[in-house]
């Protein structure tokens, strides 16, 4: 294995230091033949950690796998994926989580950690075997339906209640169906009217994490908000937090940055669950994840295939991808424009991902020696065109293509193994 000496990087706090990657471990003291990397002028910071992606393998392998999508996180500066539980078949007992982490141990340029669903095959019915999952070698803790929302309250109670003793968390996607008609793919707004789109209101999520937080708080167990995108929902999490209840919330950058206005031209690169919203709910996600009431970005990579996005809007698939540009994005809505620091900047997207998902003995840590060799090293000032074809991802529903961005990643290292160098 190759060892590095990366030379004068500047870590998230304004220090400079080297660092010595010695066996995949962060190490105090030179090691003898390490290569040299000068990082002059380059940010080291901890390998980022996405809580929701979707790898789309087993069953959707023309979109993404384990290979081509952990590629892209490495690509974006990530050293571990949780990998979203609907795939096909669901990833909703013990056996089908342990064969996720070993398609990331045999083919992953990052960390493969399983999701595993909280309802059998995500049908909403039925609990899934979420103690077997915890217990089995894949040691699953994070537990969503993810794409559907656990809409029954006493199965979401029950959810709750029986992960609770070994630690684990429902991630919910909190959108109440009933909420909005059969073709709902926008905002509701006074752009679902013009455009003749089917709208879904702010109000069908934050009923949602409403009814959710109570359970939380009823059972004492941790929930998780998936992808939260409106003003609503935000304040029902402050509110929760207030309290007490173990909450915590996830915003995508694709919420930061985009707004109803992508959706003008009927492009189905921008139809997204939830849908992209309005201006104060972008202001308030914003003001959200700078304050802590939203605890990280996810970035709820989500692959789709031509086929499946080349229909009418309220016919296409719903989703866009993530890893590769999630960085850029966060640094421009949130770096850039001074309502967030580095050292919050890891918070959001290492270490609380991490903790949260309860990686953190191997991922999120801080870049001192004992530590894993977990990190990316980041050019502030890089900027870009993104172009949807020099993506590592399998798919092309990129919804920055075309845009000027920063474009922030260097190089990327798991576990002390350069994963990307640009
Ligand atoms: N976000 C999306 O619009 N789609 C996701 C599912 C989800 O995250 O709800 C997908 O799996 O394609
Ligand atoms: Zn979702
Ligand atoms: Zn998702």
């Amino acid at each position: 294995m190759t060892n590095y000496l990366i030379s004068g990087a500047r870590l998230a706090d304004g220090t400079t230091t080297d660092l010595h990657l010695h066996e995949g471990r962060i190490v105090d003291e030179p090691v003898p033949g390490a290569e040299r990397i000068d990082a002059d002028g380059l940010l080291a910071l901890p390998g980022l950690v996405d809580l929701h992606t979707h790898l789309r393998e087993p069953g959707r392998e023309d979109a993404e796998t384990v290979r081509t999508g952990t590629l892209a996180a490495a690509r974006g500066g990530f050293t571990a994926v949780f990998a979203m539980a609907n795939t096909d078949p669901v990833t909703d007992d013990a056996e089908k989580a342990e064969y996720i982490q070993l398609l990331g141990r045999r083919d992953g340029s990052a960390q493969v950690v399983p999701i595993g669903a909280v309802t059998k095959n995500l049908d909403g019915k039925e609990l899934a075997e979420m103690g077997l999952m915890a217990r089995s070698e894949a040691a699953v803790r994070v537990f969503s339906d993810d794409g559907r929302c656990v809409m029954d309250s006493l199965l979401m109670r029950r959810a709750l209640e029986w992960v609770r003793p070994f630690d684990g968390v429902i991630a919910q996607h909190s959108q109440d169906a009933g909420l909005a008609g059969p073709g709902a793919c926008c905002h509701e707004s006074e752009i679902s009217g013009r455009l003749g789109l089917g709208g879904w209101p702010a109000v069908a999520e934050s009923v949602i994490i409403a009814r959710d937080v109570q359970l939380a708080e009823l059972t004492r167990s941790r929930l998780h908000v998936c992808h939260i995108s409106t003003a609503e929902g935000v304040e029902v999490v402050r509110w929760a937090k207030q309290r007490g209840i173990n909450v915590t919330a996830e915003v995508t950058p694709h919420h930061l940055l985009l707004g109803t206005r992508e959706v003008e031209g009927y492009d189905t690169t921008f139809k997204v669950n939830p849908p992209l919203r309005t201006d104060e709910h972008i202001e308030a996600v914003r003001e959200a994840l700078a304050d802590g009431t939203i605890d990280v970005v996810g970035t709820d990579h989500a692959p789709h295939a031509a086929q499946d996005k080349d229909h009418a809007f309220a016919d296409a698939r719903p989703g866009m991808l993530g890893l590769e540009q999630a960085l850029a994005v966060v640094m421009e809505t949130m770096v850039e424009t001074g309502r967030m620091d580095w050292p919050t900047l890891v918070e959001r997207m290492s270490t609380a991902p991490a903790r949260i998902g309860r990686i953190a003995d191997q991922q999120g840590q801080p870049l001192v020696p004992g530590s894993v060799a977990n990190l990316v090293l980041v050019d502030p000032s890089a900027r870009g065109t993104v172009d949807r074809e020099a993506s590592a991802s399998m798919s092309r529903n990129n919804p920055y293509h075309g845009r000027e961005l920063p474009d922030p990643v260097v190089a990327t290292f798991w576990q002390g193994r350069r994963t990307f160098q640009r």
